[in-house]
């Protein structure tokens, strides 16, 4: 059997959301480990006023392609953007370029998706169901099609406990669906989404479920492979510790965490988060194209070891609006009590303060963001989940020893601190676009914030005691016991001091 290096040179590879998180570290691994592979279709939209080459420029531009960059100034010769907007009919390629597709590619990763938990039902279904049919349609049109591999994820089955390495049948069956909603307006479909969705949290699951259907339908005629990744963090080794450029998942949840901000979070102190660094479910990816079968990928992140706030610690980001300290409690009312302490008093203070200075209040209005965010993500920090990996351990077992290290996807080689520390840095550095050369100034910041903090809490101990000292015979009668009690041990200690003299 060829090496996956092997496998892929003189093929032409067709990617959709390649401008996407893991998209773009698929391409660039492709180009890395393997230079023989012809060309990279990748599917594009113009998006915010910029047409499709120029967003193709820039992303060949980030900094992530460095190492390609350096290897072969001319890569991006090989990468061919096609114009496609895949909420539109036909995924609206055009008939040259489907002619085009048709005649050469060989293999299909399908990445794009949306992940937003509040996206409204019939844009989810159209862009992860309908747009999975139209390329499924498109994949039975290419003469020399091998593989076509769909990025599912893990939690499309999240309503079970334990999740088997199979297609469950749909909640729904998607075409009856898309029939139906064509019809309502949005109000309707909101109102009636809760109901749909039933047991799952949210459209992204429910319409990732449903793709998976649809995918499996097209068995019989495409060799299709289904990749399950968990929770995708930051990368672990490639193309360099701690890639990351997105809020999504923990990455928001870390830099809240390391701005301060974030200072409660319900989640299950016992349950794991399932964490997969982008580089090995890439690599797994890759390694499903060249066998073509059902994967999931895993990796257990402890919620009450998770290593984020002594990193922040360590290496803090900038303007801190407190010291990173988390309480991690699964109990609903202690969380609210830490939430109205921790983050909307310190909030109102803040805000407070802005007015006085006559500036715009702007903490609550960040908090109440970030509630928004953890709520959407407190269904998958609460529980826990058990997957069968099988399959990922079979195709482990298939690759070669030298495949086994140029794709590697053990997640028990990560060192779990040291991955969580790049991490945090690759948010400060490719996220939030910090220097590390400021380290010292946000240390320095953090100990201001250490010494605000005791001064405010002393002044407040002395307030609220003199309130209750001026109120209360025995709140007098307390201090003054205990102030005499003080006063002996010293005298105490200073006649035992004479003594030994
Ligand atoms: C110290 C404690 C440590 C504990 C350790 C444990 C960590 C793990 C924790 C929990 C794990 C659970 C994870 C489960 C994942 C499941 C896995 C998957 O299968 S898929 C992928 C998941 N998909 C998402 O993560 C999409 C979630 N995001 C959304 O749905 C939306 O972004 C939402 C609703 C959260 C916000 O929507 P809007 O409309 O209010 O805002 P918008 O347009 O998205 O963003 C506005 C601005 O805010 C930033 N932003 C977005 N999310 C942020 C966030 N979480 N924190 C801070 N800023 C964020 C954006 O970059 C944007 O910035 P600009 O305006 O462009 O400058
Ligand atoms: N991130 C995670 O934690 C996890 C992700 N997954 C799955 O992995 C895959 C990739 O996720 P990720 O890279 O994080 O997601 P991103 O949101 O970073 O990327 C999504 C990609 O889809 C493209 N896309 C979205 N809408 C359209 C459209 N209408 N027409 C053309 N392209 C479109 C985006 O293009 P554009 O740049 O134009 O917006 C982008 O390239 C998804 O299938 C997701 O379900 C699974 C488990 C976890």
């Amino acid at each position: 059997m060829a090496s996956v290096a092997e496998y892929y040179a003189g093929k032409s590879v067709l990617i959709t959301g390649a401008t996407g998180f893991m998209g773009k570290v698929l391409v660039e691994k492709l180009l890395w480990s393997c230079p023989e592979v012809k060309a990279l279709y990748i599917l594009v939209r113009p998006k915010a006023g910029q047409s499709m080459k120029q967003r193709v420029s820039d992303m060949m531009k980030c900094k992530l392609f460095d190492r390609v960059r350096e290897d072969n100034p001319d890569f991006h010769k090989k990468i061919i953007p096609i114009s496609s907007e895949l909420t539109q009919p036909g995924l609206s390629i055009s008939p040259e370029d489907v002619e085009k597709l048709s005649a050469c590619i060989n293999i299909v990763f399908h990445c794009a998706a949306t992940i937003r938990f509040d996206e409204p039902l019939k844009h989810a279904l159209q862009l992860n169901v309908i747009a999975t049919q139209e390329l499924l349609s498109l994949a039975q049109r290419m003469h020399h099609l091998e593989a076509f591999i769909h990025i599912s994820t893990a939690y499309a089955n999240c309503n079970r406990k334990h999740i088997d390495e199979v297609i469950y049948p749909p909640p729904v069956e998607p075409k009856k669906l898309i029939e139906s909603l064509e019809w309502m307006d949005d109000g309707i479909v909101q109102d009636i989404t809760p109901r749909l969705i039933g047991d799952r949290p949210n459209t992204y699951t429910y319409t990732k479920a449903l793709a998976e259907y649809v995918v499996q339908q097209e068995q019989d005629k495409l060799n299709i492979g289904i990749v399950r990744p968990s929770i995708v963090g930051a990368s672990w080794q490639e193309p360099f510790p701690g890639w990351i450029d997105n809020f999504n998942g923990p990455s928001g949840v870390f830099i809240a965490a390391g701005k301060g901000i974030l200072r409660t979070m319900r989640a299950n102190n016992d349950a794991v988060a399932d964490l997969i660094p982008v580089d090995m479910v890439v690599n797994l990816t890759l390694a499903a194209g060249w066998y073509t079968d059902l994967e999931e990928n895993i990796l257990p992140l402890s919620f009450r070891k998770h290593h984020v706030i002594s990193s922040f610690k360590r290496n803090p980001l900038e303007q801190a609006f407190r010291r990173p300290n988390a309480n991690i409690t699964s109990n609903y009312l202690i969380n609210q009590y830490w939430i109205l302490v921790s983050h909307k008093f310190p909030a109102f203070i803040y805000d407070l303060f802005l007015r006085l200075c006559g500036q715009k209040p702007q903490m609550m209005r960040i908090f109440n963001r970030l509630h928004k965010a953890i709520g959407l993500l407190e269904y998958f920090s609460s529980q826990d989940w058990e997957w069968n990996s099988e399959n990922m351990n079979m195709l482990m077992s298939q690759l070669t020893p030298e495949d086994r290290t140029a794709f590697n996807f053990d997640v028990r080689q990560l060192n779990w601190p040291e991955y969580i520390e790049n991490y945090c840095i690759g948010t400060k550095k490719y996220v939030l676009n910090e220097d590390m050369s400021d380290i010292p100034a946000a240390r320095q910041h953090l100990r201001k914030l250490r010494n605000i903090r005791y001064t405010f809490n002393t002044v407040l101990v002395v307030f609220i005691w003199r309130v209750f000292i001026a109120r209360s015979q025995m709140a007098r009668n307390i201090w003054y016991f205990v102030v005499s009690l003080c006063f002996k041990f010293l005298s105490y200690f200073r006649a035992s001091s004479t003594l030994t003299n």
